[in-house]
């Protein structure tokens, strides 16, 4: 039935007389990572949005995990996970107490919210610093735990915007290591980055340009259609 974690066919956002999104078409795969780029402004935040349900289409139809994202948004916000680049952990909530937090958010038990605590905690090394404000966290620890707590009530599909702000490539990887877990395990990744290093672990990517999907496929297909060695090269002949 739903072969397709995402379907989107003639997708578009106008505000007033101005397409921000302008009748993108694309399919992701269940289990793939999904990149989705583009330079400042190209339509990548309003694109998504509709996505999870938060801006309703103009035009053009979109499934996520099988729902309607012009008719059962809700569904769609319960049964995704979603890390903004600002990630929405609480400073002065220490490791625990953010895990408990949005598993309860999420509406888990008591008992599968102290399961799901142990097991992010044992996955991410975090029991040493358990007891301890996030805000003590460097920032990688900090974006790993925010990734975890994201999926803390089993979502098929993660939106992740621009994860991995401010830091540096060693860290990065140390991120989509978890990613590629994830991945590994059935769940669907769709990512925005600015990082070409990112773009190049993806399964697929898309790059946006004023609007417009111009290009998607995978990195090594892009280079070669591209002529370009790198994603950094195919991003700058694309969209800059
Ligand atoms: N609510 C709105 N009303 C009017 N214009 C908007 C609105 N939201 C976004 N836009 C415009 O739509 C275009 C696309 O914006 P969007 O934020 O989706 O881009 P982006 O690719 O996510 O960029 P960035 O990487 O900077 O976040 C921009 O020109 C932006 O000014």
């Amino acid at each position: 039935m739903n072969e397709y974690a995402i379907k989107v066919e003639g997708l578009t956002k106008r505000f007033g007389d101005f397409t921000a999104v302008d009748a993108i078409t694309f399919n992701v795969s269940k289990g793939e990572i999904f990149g989705f780029l583009g330079a400042n402004g190209a339509g990548k935040t309003t694109a998504m949005r509709m996505l999870i349900g938060l801006s309703k289409p103009t035009e053009g139809t979109g499934y996520v995990a099988g729902f309607d994202i012009r008719t059962e948004a809700e569904k769609i916000k319960k049964g995704i996970g979603y890390m903004s680049q600002k990630f929405s952990l609480y400073n002065d909530l220490t490791v625990k107490e953010n895990i408990r937090f949005y598993g309860g958010i999420y509406g888990l038990s008591k008992k599968q919210i102290t399961k799901k605590t142990t097991e992010i905690m044992e996955e991410l090394g975090l029991f040493e610093v358990a007891k301890k404000p996030v805000a003590a966290l460097p920032l990688g620890w900090k974006q790993r735990l925010a990734f975890a707590v994201s999926m803390v009530h089993d979502p098929e599909i993660v939106f992740l915007d621009e994860p991995t702000g401010g830091v540096d490539p060693h860290v990065r990887r140390q991120f989509w290591e978890t990613i590629y877990q994830q991945a590994d395990a059935g769940r669907t990744i769709f990512v925005t980055t600015h990082y070409m290093d990112e773009a190049e672990y993806c399964d697929r990517v898309s790059i946006m340009v004023a609007g417009k999907v111009e290009a998607l496929d995978s990195p090594d297909n892009l280079k070669n259609q591209y002529d370009s060695e790198t994603m950094d090269e195919v991003f700058l002949k694309l969209a800059r």
